[in-house]
């Protein structure tokens, strides 16, 4: 089948990518000239695992490709996804500019019938929104011109992206006709045969179904970031509590990591539309402001732990390593780093810090206030502080006994419930963790 999509970000570009894989023909649109010419090489703009090798595939296979004239694209496709951003407005909602901007261009491109497809994540009633700006772009024309307009959220977390594509729990389509659910379900038809279902449902449902998903999730880490706050005031263990809770089916288990809060593009701006959308409408929205603020207060945990453990940060070396909001991304937007690193500067602290793969946007923020190191060890040197705020692979196993020669403190602070505490004190090193406060002697 036919396919434009219009945006080449994380979710435009995975999106792109894998329908090509699937061996649909896909065209690719962004306004961004270098973005289009680097992807017209092959070469991703983005770090995601497994992304480029399967751009390379597939360019060269002919079945992707990218440009930034999105008539091209619009009148060689069926199908016209937009995937552009949705970022958080002034007052909490989602800025839907881009979104119809798109929408009012890809009408004026039409030359019959097509199926424009919201990817974005959109507050309940947008692609009424885009429908309008559709039907009026289409008034000025003198034949009558057909098109349906399709919910389609997505749910790829990044990190996982092309997998989590390739491979969907499930896909969620909002339609209002039979005829564009039929052409719904045979574009996906490669993605679910793992028996995992595409729901149809209307499309105000689908729509709120991708803002309800990401609250229920980032409830689920609030809600054990404050067990994990009791914890370390009781002296239990809120990795234990997590294994205890979460094999109740009803509950499960994923989600339920306490750390330095939630990050990300997603978690933070959808929270913050959905309690707007509510406000709005007139619907008590406390249980999610508590969300938001239970990860403000998470995300202050490694500042104000190190004013306990060492006083003053004024003077000391404080080695980081992870700045990407999770592992396996590039991406620091809302990044618990963020708060750190404005603290620990703001605070007259000396700081180093290694990532594998989002230092080179932090040196765009931080310049030279922070010393990047070109390995994990090689932040290390003197510092009075390790702190894991990201819990990269290569952070995973460390040689401890090399860390303790390099540093010239003892302390440790995991962010992220990482190490096993009692292999730290063997190398006499000082641990302490998020709600695991049998550990560090309390109560
Ligand atoms: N990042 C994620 O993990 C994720 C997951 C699910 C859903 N979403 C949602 O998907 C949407 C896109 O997110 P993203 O992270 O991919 O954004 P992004 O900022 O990475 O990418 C957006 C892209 O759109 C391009 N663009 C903007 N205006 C355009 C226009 N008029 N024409 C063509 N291209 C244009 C930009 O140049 C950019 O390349 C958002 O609504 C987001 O909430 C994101
Ligand atoms: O138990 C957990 C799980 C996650 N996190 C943090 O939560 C944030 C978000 O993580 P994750 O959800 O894995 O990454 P995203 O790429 O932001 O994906 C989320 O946001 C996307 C954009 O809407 C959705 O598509 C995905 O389904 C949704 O998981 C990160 O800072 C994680 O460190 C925790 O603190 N504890």
């Amino acid at each position: 089948m036919k396919i434009s999509v219009v945006g080449t970000g994380y979710v435009g570009l995975v999106t792109a990518t894998c329908f090509a894989e699937m061996g649909h023909d896909v065209i690719g649109v962004d306004i961004d000239h270098e973005k289009v010419q680097r992807l017209s090489r092959g070469e991703s703009p983005l770090f995601e695992p497994g992304l480029e090798a399967m751009l390379k595939s597939n360019l060269s296979g002919g079945r992707l490709s990218f440009t930034t004239d999105l008539s091209v694209a619009v009148q060689n496709s069926l199908f016209c996804f937009v995937a552009v951003g949705t970022p958080k407005g002034e007052d909490g909602s989602a800025d839907l500019n881009a979104v119809l901007a798109v929408a009012r261009s890809i009408a004026e491109h039409m030359d019959g019938y097509r199926v424009i497809v919201v990817k974005s994540t959109v507050p309940v009633g947008t692609c009424d929104l885009v429908s309008r700006e559709v039907s009026e772009a289409l008034a000025h024309r003198p034949g009558p011109v057909d098109f349906d307009v399709v919910s389609n959220p997505e749910f790829l977390k990044e990190g996982a992206a092309v997998e989590d594509f390739l491979r969907p729990d499930r896909v969620i389509v909002g339609v209002s006709n039979p005829r564009v659910e039929e052409l719904m379900r045979e574009l996906y038809s490669p993605f679910v045969r793992n028996g995992h279902p595409v729901y149809f449902m209307d499309v105000r449902s689908s729509e709120l179904t991708k803002y309800a998903s990401n609250a229920l999730l980032a409830t689920k880490i609030s809600f054990m970031n404050m067990i994990s706050q009791i914890c370390d005031k009781v002296g239990a263990d809120v990795m234990s509590v997590r294994s205890g809770v979460g094999s109740d089916r009803r509950i499960g288990m994923p989600f339920l990591y306490a750390g330095v809060g939630y990050g990300g593009s997603c978690f933070p701006k959808d929270v913050k539309a959905l309690i707007h959308t509510g406000t709005r409408l007139g619907v008590e929205m406390g249980l999610l402001r508590e969300v938001e603020a239970v990860n403000d207060f998470q995300k202050l945990w490694v500042l104000k732990k190190l004013r306990d453990l060492i006083g003053p940060l004024s003077g000391k070396s404080i080695a980081l390593w992870g700045g990407a909001f999770k592992p396996d991304t590039d991406d620091i937007r809302e990044a618990t780093s963020l708060t750190v690193l404005d603290g620990l500067i703001g605070e007259g602290a000396r700081v180093s810090l290694y990532d594998p793969a989002a230092m080179p946007s932090l040196r765009e923020i931080y310049g030279d206030s922070v010393c990047f190191g070109e390995n994990p060890y090689s932040v290390l040197a003197g510092a009075d502080v390790l702190v894991l705020l990201t819990e990269w692979r290569v952070f995973r196993n460390p040689d401890w006994r090399k860390i303790k020669s390099l540093m010239s403190g003892t302390l440790v602070l995991d962010g992220r419930n990482q190490y096993e505490p009692s292999e730290l004190s063997r190398h006499g090193l000082s641990w302490h963790g998020v709600g695991r406060g049998c550990y560090t002697g309390n109560p």
